[in-house]
């Protein structure tokens, strides 16, 4: 059963999956004190916020069973994803479900900004009729600048064209072509800055787009301009964005989102040009309803060991290449496996190579688990798909893939070579089509042995009687052979037996095989 904790407020029919599952117990309180919350993650599987919960290293440390942390919405900013995959947690969001609230409400905002159409609703309620005062300005034929042209600044734009404005975007990934396919014009952070009537930022909250809106960038645009953001708070410097306001350079702004939340009694609040909602972007019954029920799926896939559709901490894998893949999986990490057990010395580099079949498909993912299958060794079970390259890069461990043309005679080959600062070892394994996953080669010596359960590899000199000799002092432990495959470079030189035994080896009788006549090195290890 996996408890998941659910400490924001999110739509019930939304969780209804995670509600319904019969391996699921769901403990939804948004109302958990600092040290209530800490009580309650210790004991749990997943946790699924939205953007009041701060997801602190602390947090992440005091969740031993943890294995994944659910955001039902797409910025990850109170998430502390470095801690998160450090532990092995796996972050996952719903970017999708709230793209049209969010747009939409942009332009509310937009609408109500140009027609001050807040501050004379207030007036109103306060007895007074001004309309002098309110008169605003049309859309039609305005320049609506925006600054980060990803989900939701495309679907502003679309809006916008609708209200006959000109678009002019900039995004890092934004290029001539998709500018023109989107029908905007494709403009630097110069030309959005100068050419605004109207300014909106939809980029996520991060190191290059803190204060990316700021008393220098400001002053690039056209006096009386207007100033959007409904993303997140800190994206516009806020002391000046006052002060534009003040000196009359920026006519006025709508905002959704604060650099602290919830902002009570904040200065901008106090100025007539400032219109605001407390963070409302989202806050619609479809996407509430949309982004509770992606994140639920989401994290019920995780825990199920299923395909994670929208991972955040690390690489996004579509669906079909998935597909491909998943029957490799438990060879990569095999392999990885049974490779840094029989190799001495200090992990310096990994190598990993691809043939046939796995040519043309984007095998990071098998990389992946190979490095983690490699780093089990020295690491046990806190090493996962999340933190292995993080793992590896932290201990200075280099990791290579390739992809090769040699199949040697396979329809599909996998090889995994690791570099220490003693040795250079190399393994190589298939899909039998119908019969599974093999070893077929071990550094020069070709075998055929199914990875898994209790194996001993036997270095030796090919002479006659060692194989016997080794079958004997097995039986004397009450160790029985399963399989036996012997592979040797040439007739009466090296050799190496690779043993599948039904039982793990004790430690006496692996050193009694290593005495044995000429018996070179005796690993044991268990898949
Ligand atoms: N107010 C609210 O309730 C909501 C706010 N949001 C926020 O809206 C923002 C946008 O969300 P989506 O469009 O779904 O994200 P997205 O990931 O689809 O788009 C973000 C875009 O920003 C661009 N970007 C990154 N750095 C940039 C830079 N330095 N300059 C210009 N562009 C840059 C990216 O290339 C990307 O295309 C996020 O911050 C998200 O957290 C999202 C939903 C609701
Ligand atoms: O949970 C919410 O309503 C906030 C949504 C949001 O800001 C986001 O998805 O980034």
């Amino acid at each position: 059963m996996y408890r998941v904790l659910i400490s924001d407020p999110l739509s019930e029919d939304g969780i209804k999956p995670l509600l319904e599952a019969s391996d699921v117990e769901a403990v939804m309180d948004a109302s958990l004190s600092h040290e209530e919350l800490l009580k309650e993650i210790s004991t749990s599987d997943a946790l699924i916020v939205r953007s009041q919960t701060q997801v602190t290293r602390e947090l992440i440390e005091h969740a031993p069973q943890l294995k994944v942390i659910g955001r039902a919405g797409v910025g990850v900013d109170n998430i502390d994803l470095d801690a998160a995959t450090d532990h092995g947690v796996v972050v996952v969001n719903a970017p999708d479900g709230n793209t049209i609230s969010t747009a939409e409400h942009t332009m509310a905002m937009l609408m109500s900004l140009a027609r001050n159409i807040p501050q004379a609703y207030h007036q109103l309620k306060q007895n007074r009729w001004e309309r002098k005062k309110f008169v605003g300005v049309e859309l039609k034929n305005k320049t609506l600048g925006i600054v980060g042209f990803g989900r939701i600044g495309n679907e502003v734009a679309q809006r916008a064209k609708g209200h006959r404005m000109k678009v002019i975007a900039f995004d890092p990934f934004l290029t001539e072509e998709k500018a023109n396919k989107a029908g905007v014009q494709h403009g630097t952070l110069e030309e959005v800055l100068q050419q605004a009537d109207f300014l909106t930022v939809h980029t996520p909250l991060i190191e290059k787009t803190k204060h990316l809106i700021n008393k220098e960038t400001i002053q690039l645009m056209k006096p009386g301009a207007r100033i959007l953001n409904c993303a997140r708070g800190g994206i516009v410097e806020e002391d000046a964005l006052y002060e534009a306001i003040e000196n009359g350079k920026i006519a006025g702004a709508a905002l959704d989102v604060f650099e602290e939340e919830p902002a009570i009694d904040h200065p901008l609040l106090s100025l007539e040009e400032v219109i605001a909602t407390p963070h409302l972007g989202a806050s619609t019954v479809e996407a509430q309803e949309n982004v509770a029920t992606d994140v639920s799926l989401d994290v019920m896939d995780v825990l199920r060991g299923g395909a994670v559709k929208h991972p955040v901490n690390m690489p996004s894998v579509s669906s079909e290449v998935m597909e491909q893949l998943a029957p490799y999986f438990t060879l990569a990490e095999k392999l990885g496996s049974f490779l840094s057990n029989v190799t001495d010395g200090a992990l310096e580099k990994v190598n990993v190579y691809y043939s046939g079949d796995l040519l043309d498909v984007d095998t990071t993912p098998l990389t992946r688990i190979s490095v983690k299958g490699i780093l089990k060794r020295y690491i046990g079970e806190r090493v996962n798909d999340v933190n292995a390259y993080k793992t590896a890069s932290d201990k200075g461990i280099v990791i290579n893939e390739q992809k090769s043309t040699s199949t040697k005679g396979f329809t599909n080959l996998v090889t995994i070579e690791i570099e220490t600062d003693q040795e250079k070892r190399t393994i190589s394994g298939t899909l039998l089509n119908g019969l599974g996953a093999r070893i077929v080669k071990l550094d020069e010596y070709s075998i055929d042995v199914v990875p898994e359960g209790h194996l001993i590899v036997i270095h030796h000199k090919d002479q006659p009687g060692a194989i016997g000799r080794v079958g004997s002092l097995l039986a004397e432990h009450h160790v029985n052979i399963a399989t036996m495959q012997v592979g040797r470079t040439n007739q009466g030189g090296e050799a190496v037996m690779v043993l599948t035994v039904d039982k793990a080896v004790e430690e006496d009788c692996q050193e009694q095989l290593g005495g044995v006549a000429d018996i070179q090195q005796v690993q044991c290890l268990t898949l």
